[in-house]
């Protein structure tokens, strides 16, 4: 359902261009939830930009549900692509209310049918009796579920979220990365998720992606991932973060971290 055909990007720098993505491939079918893993400035948020629509291609297309997003000659704009998009810091509107944030990409729909549907969000993500408040009174994570509901409004096709857990405590990572695959199971979305952190990739995800400076070096299930790392270097990677998870669990229960 959703395709990336080798797909190329560069940026300007230093007076020329700089290729942060290499003719990455990768499928994720229907009602999956996908996770791009690996090192910083390796180009995982680069390919959400990409899938959105603020960047164009080098080379390579993208195509959703059968529909040609990016490839030559083609350009569909991000407003038409279908794809809903959540960033890490939330990038909720600070003056309008918390229905109103979740109502402000609706404006095609009238009034009545734009407070139906704000209604439904709300009760989907939790938050139905918070309709009235602002951002700054609410905590880290219900901060996260009115973002969450006004990237689900417009009903997105894809749903791209960079990092949707970056800004709370442990605690409420873990609590919310259930929440979230939960939630997208319960309304069979497809998305495509952004995250430095391995154990939230494996908890939620059912399609684990790991890129190396633009390419794509594995794209398998969290078992394949887990169990069958496609080179040492993948498997180096995979297993000192586990290490250090259960290093930092170890430490906050006061524990001597095992080595
Ligand atoms: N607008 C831009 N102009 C120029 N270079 C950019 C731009 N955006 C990103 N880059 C560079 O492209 C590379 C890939 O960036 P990207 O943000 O996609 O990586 P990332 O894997 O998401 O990184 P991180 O995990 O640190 O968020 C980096 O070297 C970054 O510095």
């Amino acid at each position: 359902m959703l395709e990336l055909n080798r797909i190329s990007l560069s940026y300007a720098a230093d007076g020329g261009r700089r290729t942060v993505l290499r003719e990455l491939t990768l499928s994720l079918e229907a009602g999956q939830i996908a996770c791009l893993l690996g090192a910083s400035g390796c180009g995982k948020t680069s390919v959400l930009r990409a899938i959105a629509g603020f960047e164009p291609l080098d080379g390579g297309s993208i195509r959703l549900d059968g529909r040609s997003l990016s490839d030559k000659g083609v350009r569909v704009e991000p407003e038409h692509r279908r794809v809903g998009m959540m960033f890490q810091d939330y990038a909720l509107f600070p003056h309008l209310n918390v229905a109103a944030n979740v109502g402000f990409g609706l404006r095609r729909l009238n009034a009545a049918e734009r407070d139906r549907r704000v209604r439904a969000m709300l009760d989907l993500v939790g938050l139905a009796d918070q309709a009235a408040r602002h951002p700054h009174e609410l905590s880290g994570g219900q901060q996260q579920r009115v973002a969450l509901a006004r990237a689900l409004a417009p009903e997105p096709e894809l749903l791209l979220l960079d990092e949707p857990f970056s800004n709370l405590d442990v605690d409420a990572r873990e609590r919310l990365a259930f929440e979230l695959r939960d939630l997208l199971k319960a309304t069979g979305r497809t998305a495509l998720l952004v995250t430095h952190n391995q154990a939230e990739a494996f908890a939620v995800a059912d399609r684990i992606g790991i890129l190396k400076e633009g390419r794509l070096a594995q794209w398998d299930t969290p078992y394949g991932m887990h169990h069958h790392p496609a080179t040492p270097e993948i498997a180096a990677f995979i297993h000192r973060e586990a290490l250090m998870a259960r290093r930092a669990q170890a430490s906050l229960r006061g524990a001597p971290s095992a080595a």
